[in-house]
Order: structure tokens, then sequence, then C-alpha cells
């Protein structure tokens, strides 16, 4: 961000322009969040802190008061020691400015947060630390700045104290701690307001990271052509477990046979062949025994990507399995037990991996899979964590959570944000794992694959809404996708 806006400047914006727009930014979502209908002028309470954040919180107090609020600034430290713009904000404001105690929010009905941004570069500490913890326990609606205050904006960890705020307005664009947790949920709400930068500076940002969302992947979505038919549109394979542990696979086989998978087959073991085909209608079902069983099955290239480990069980056959699916050279997806399998062979996989590289493979480990296959990779950034793995293993990782990191071995990554809460149920990776498959299946290239399942994932269960089971997931999918074709291609 600190490079947007040199660049911004270097394009010919001025510096104190952008810091205007910001403060107006923030002024007009403070209006949004007063409550009303007190019967009397609503009062502010402006924090600013040292640097160009405190800027903004200059010119939005000086905003909200011309605009007829009661507006009270309380700085942390000395008017005299602010420099630059954040100077000129403070001598336009031109009213009282009052040194920054726990008191200073008193009686405020709504507390603009301008300590810290983008500029924190160490834990808050002392009187600011003071004011933070009184915030905090206000009950009082806070609007952060850029960022809440003890936030750091690149990992979503905070530094120490830090604000929990209740709405947080941004510039230009959102940065990783807005979406990765426990950011994302410190920020409250998050506006991005446009502060007159022009789009060009992206351009000569080599930027690598990005919201999940369909601009990412759009391009890459296999949609049904008139001209295909089913067998154009690949033939997904899900390893199901022993007979007491198949409800994860079929929840992954629906999930890619909704992903658009031209036909989906589960690879059952003979013991379980009963209770599977008891419960399947448009998946087909073939038995399979052991490694060898597998690749056989797999002899056929026309099965073109497999789905591997929910229920499969931890240990020498389940690696077996993996090493097999990798050797056939389908599109694999490893999740769960063929994860933790690895754990201690880590090397192995990465061999195996390493050799088909012209293959895609994706690895959808959560937290503590991650740290069984990775556990070195121990940065606070979620992101950094991420590339690192695929960069090591040769792999697109998918690191699942609220916040869902995907990374591919090429540095690209995209950080998830649509999931809500009650998509964290049983199963719900089963068919996430099912719809990376499926679009694999499709030949869609990895790392669009499986950002584009983790969105879609995230979407269905947000369109089903709470109360949702890991069953509802593949059947909301159509509402999702419906909501993508316009205009119909
Ligand atoms: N052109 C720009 O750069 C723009 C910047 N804007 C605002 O400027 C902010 C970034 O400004 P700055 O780079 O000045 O950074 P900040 O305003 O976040 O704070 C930096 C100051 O705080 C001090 N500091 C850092 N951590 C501290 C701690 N824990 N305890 C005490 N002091 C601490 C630093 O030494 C420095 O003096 C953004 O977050 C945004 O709000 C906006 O006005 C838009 C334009
Ligand atoms: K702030």
């Amino acid at each position: 961000m600190g490079r947007a806006d040199h660049l911004a400047v270097e394009l010919g914006v001025p510096s104190l322009a952008l810091m205007e727009n910001a403060g107006a930014g923030v002024a007009a979502q403070a209006r949004l969040l007063l409550p009303g209908g007190a019967g009397r002028i609503a009062r502010i309470a402006v924090l600013c802190g040292p640097g160009n954040n405190g800027g903004d919180g200059f010119v939005a107090a000086r905003l909200l008061r011309d605009a007829g609020l009661e507006v009270r600034v309380a700085l942390l430290g000395n008017v005299a020691a602010l420099k630059g713009d954040a100077a000129e904000m403070a001598a336009r404001w031109a009213g009282e400015i009052v040194p920054l105690t726990a008191d200073a929010i008193a009686g405020a009905d709504l507390i603009i947060d301008a300590l810290f941004g983008a500029g924190l570069d160490r834990p808050v500490t002392g009187i600011a630390a003071e004011a933070i913890a009184a915030l905090n326990g206000s009950g009082v609606p806070v609007l952060a700045v850029d960022v809440p205050s003890g936030l750091d904006g690149n990992t979503g960890q905070p530094l120490g104290p830090v604000v929990r705020a209740s709405h947080t307005v941004t510039f230009f664009r959102r940065k990783p701690g807005h979406l990765l947790m426990p950011g994302r949920a410190l920020c409250g709400g998050v506006t991005v307001h446009d502060i007159g930068s022009p789009p060009e500076v992206l351009d000569r940002i080599a930027i690598k990271t990005w919201t999940n969302g369909p601009d990412l992947w759009r391009d890459a979505f296999p949609w049904p052509r008139l001209e295909g038919h089913k067998y154009g549109r690949g033939h997904a394979l899900v390893v199901s477990g022993a007979a007491a542990h198949t409800g994860a696979a079929r929840l992954g086989a629906r999930g890619a046979l909704r992903a658009g998978a031209g036909l989906v087959t589960l690879a059952s073991p003979e013991n379980a062949l009963i209770v599977n085909a008891s419960q399947l209608t448009a998946v087909m079902l073939l038995p399979f025994s052991g490694p060898e069983g597998l690749s056989g099955i797999l002899a056929d290239r026309r099965k073109n990507a497999v789905l591997l480990g929910p229920a499969l069980g931890v240990g020498e056959e389940t690696r077996a399995l993996v090493e097999a699916a990798l050797a056939a050279g389908a599109a694999t997806v490893l999740d769960a037990d063929a994860l933790t399998s690895f754990a201690g062979h880590q090397a192995e996989l990465f061999a195996a991996i390493a050799s088909i590289a012209e293959r895609p493979v994706v690895l959808t480990p959560h937290d503590g899979e991650f740290q069984r296959l990775f556990p070195d990779l121990v940065s606070a950034a979620k992101p950094e964590r991420a590339r690192q793995a695929a960069a090591r293993s040769g792999a697109v990782v998918v690191l699942k959570g609220p916040d869902t990191v995907i990374a591919a071995p090429d540095g690209r990554v995209a950080i998830n944000d649509n999931a809500p809460p009650w998509l964290a149920t049983a199963g719900a990776g089963d068919v996430l794992g099912g719809f990376t498959v499926g679009l694999l299946a499709q030949r869609m290239p990895p790392f669009e694959a499986a950002s584009a399942a983790v969105w879609l994932h995230g979407a269905a269960a947000a369109a089903f809404g709470p109360g949702l089971i890991a069953e509802d997931l593949p059947d909301w999918l159509p509402q999702v996708l419906r909501g993508l074709i316009d205009p119909v291609p």
C-alpha cells in the first residue's frame, strides 16, 4: 500500500488530496454508523496517532464538525511532533486537541480509531494500550481507519493490544490483514473507499496476492459447451474408505458431479461395495483392492482426476494408494488421511509429485494436517506459510480455515473471505475435495480450479444459510453457478 501511495503521487495525485479523500471516506462511514434518534447532537471521539493514520483522523474530525456534529479530538503525543500531511491536517482542524487518555472516549456515541495504520511496527504500549482497552470495553461502536490499531495489515495478526472495531474503512484495496483471521473478525465490516489512486499503479506493482473471487478464475472456468459431450468433461475418480467409512467419499463424488465432471466413479473396497451401491445413483461404482487395484482402474487414462484421503485411514496402505494414483498420471487431490499418512514421510510425497511435474496436484490440509506435513513453516503470515509449502511440495496448497488460502508453486496466492461460520461442519472438507477434483477433471488449471472450488464452496454455504450440513453443499452449487453465468456463455 505504501508503494501504491508513492506511485499515485508520482502519477500526479498530491498526497494531501489522498489524505483528504481518505478522511472524507471515514467521515461518510461514521455518519452511517451513528445511532439515530438520540434527540441530541451525536458526540464523536476521534483518537489520533502520530502518523498519517492520525492525519486521516484529523480530516474526518473536521468534516464531521463542519457537518454539525460534536467532535472531540485526542492525540497520542505532541502536536508539535506531527510531520508532513498529518501536521497540515491537524492545523486545518483548527480546534481543541486534548492529550490521549483512557477517558478520551467518555460520553461518545461513536469512536474513530485513527491511532495506527500501515505504519504500526511494534506492539502498542502505554497510554495508547490503555485507550484501546477502554475503547474495547466501552460498548460504543468503533470505526477503525484503514486497520484496527494494533493489527498487522500484512498478516492479520495483532502485534499486541488491538482495537476490536465495529467497522473499518480502508483505502484503494483491501490488505491481507482484512481477510486473514483474526484480523477479519477484528475489522468488523470492511468498506473500501476510493481515494483517487489511479488504477495504473497496480500494473506497476508485482502483485502476487489476491482476494479470491470469480475475477481470478472466471476465464478458466470450464462451462459446458454446446458442441461438447460428457466424455469431453472428464472422468473423476473418488476413492472410498472401508465399510464403516464411506460417507466422506460419497460426499466428494457428489461434489465432483455437481462441479461439472462428465463422469464420476467411486472406487470402493470390496467390503464397502454394498453400502456404497445402496446409496449411489448418478455416480458409478467400481470395486478395487489395494494399490494394484487402484492402478488398474487408473490405467484407463480417461479417468483423468482422482481424489484420495477422506476416511481412508492413516498409514502405509494409504501412502501406497497415493503413490499409485500419482504414478498413474491423473490430476490428484490429496486430503485428510492422504496427507496425515505422509507425516514423517514428506520426502516420499514430494518426490512422487516432482516425478509427475506436468500433472496437477492439489493438497487440501487444514491447519493440523498442514503442521504435520510442514512442521517448520510457522511464519505468522498464513499466505507465506502456504506459499512456501506450495514451492516445496510442487503442489497447489489449499490451507483451509475460516480464511482459506490457496497458493501455487509459482508464488501466486489467493485469500478467500466468503466462508460463513456455519461452513465449519462435518464433511464440508470432503465436498471441497470433490468440487476441486471435479474441476480438475475438466482440465481447469490447478490454482484456478482450487480457488474456484473454495469460493464456490463458501458461496454455496452462504446461499444456504445456517443449519447447513455437508450434503447441502453440492445441492446448492447450481444456484451459485447460475449467478455466475451472466450473460450465458
Ligand atoms: N499517501 C499515503 O501514504 C496515505 C496514507 N494514508 C494513511 O496513512 C497511514 C499510514 O501512515 P504512516 O505510515 O504515517 O503510519 P501510521 O500512521 O500507521 O503510524 C506511524 C507512526 O506511528 C509510530 N508507531 C508505529 N508503531 C507504534 C507503536 N506500537 N507505538 C507507538 N508508535 C508507533 C511510527 O513510529 C510512526 O511515527 C495509512 O494506514 C492510512 O491511514 C491515507 O491518508 C491515504 C494516503
Ligand atoms: K487505525
